[in-house]
């Protein structure tokens, strides 16, 4: 990560999300990428405590597990925009075109579309401190599955192949979970040892249409929550 930046990895246990703050040391503003509504409160004193104001909050894409912290920050720092793909249907301040660039203080991401898992995946890239947020596109020695929210194996595949493994080898990988205890990983990493990602195309399709996953506890509020920014549809 560059010296430009504070950065932190935080976990949420019900779902094994991770949520990343990068905060700017020069301008004190701050970007949190997939926060969780149960952990919004400490993800807020955490700021506070390293002087860090939340610009914007923003996901990669439309959870299907947990219900998204972005309303909620609201109500700590103001003047924060949430944001999101801009494939997403979901309700959000700013949507991302691919290869948008997000600008907060010195900080900078560039914003890929990587669809697959579902149509609205994006995968948030920090060039200069060589880093990858994949989100649920690809996760550590796995990847996220394509049997719901217009999922599709194929398009997951060419992603990953296209976006992500195209990136500089020592780039850091850090997903939007881990249920195995892994933190982080790197491009180089997961191109020579991914069990999915280093199979032929065909193979690939063959592996997520037997992954026999049951759905996400938490689907049927989460879709509609997150639909709506985190907050309650009814
Ligand atoms: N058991 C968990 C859900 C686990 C799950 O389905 N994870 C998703 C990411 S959240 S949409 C996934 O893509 N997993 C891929 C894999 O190979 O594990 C729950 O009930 O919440
Ligand atoms: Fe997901």
């Amino acid at each position: 990560m560059s010296d430009k930046v504070v950065f932190r990895q935080l976990f949420e246990k019900e779902s094994s999300t991770f949520t990343y703050i990068l905060g700017c040391k020069r301008t004190k503003q701050a970007i949190i990428i997939d926060p969780v509504d149960v952990t919004v409160e400490r993800d807020a004193k955490l700021l506070n405590e390293l002087g860090l104001k939340l610009a914007k909050a923003v996901n990669t894409h439309v959870h299907a597990d947990h219900v998204t912290g972005t309303h909620l920050l609201r109500s700590h720092f103001e003047e924060l925009k949430t944001g999101l793909g801009s494939a997403n249907v979901a309700k959000s301040d700013e949507k991302f075109e691919h290869s948008h660039k997000i600008e907060v203080g010195d900080i900078s991401l560039e914003v890929r579309h990587t669809p697959g898992h579902t149509n609205g995946c994006v995968t948030y890239v920090d060039h200069e401190g060589g880093a990858a947020f994949t989100g649920d596109t690809l996760l550590i020695r796995g990847c996220g599955r394509t049997d719901f929210q217009e999922g599709c194996s194929k398009t997951l595949y060419n992603s990953v192949q296209t976006q992500i493994f195209s990136l500089p080898e020592h780039f850091s990988i850090y997903p939007a979970h881990d249920y195995r205890g892994n933190t982080s990983s790197s491009v180089q990493e997961e191109k020579q040892f991914n069990p999915r990602l280093t199979k032929s195309e065909s193979e690939f399709v063959g592996i997520m249409e037997n992954l026999g996953l049951s759905y996400p506890k938490m689907i049927d509020k989460a879709l509609p929550w997150n639909l709506n920014c985190g907050v309650d549809p009814s």
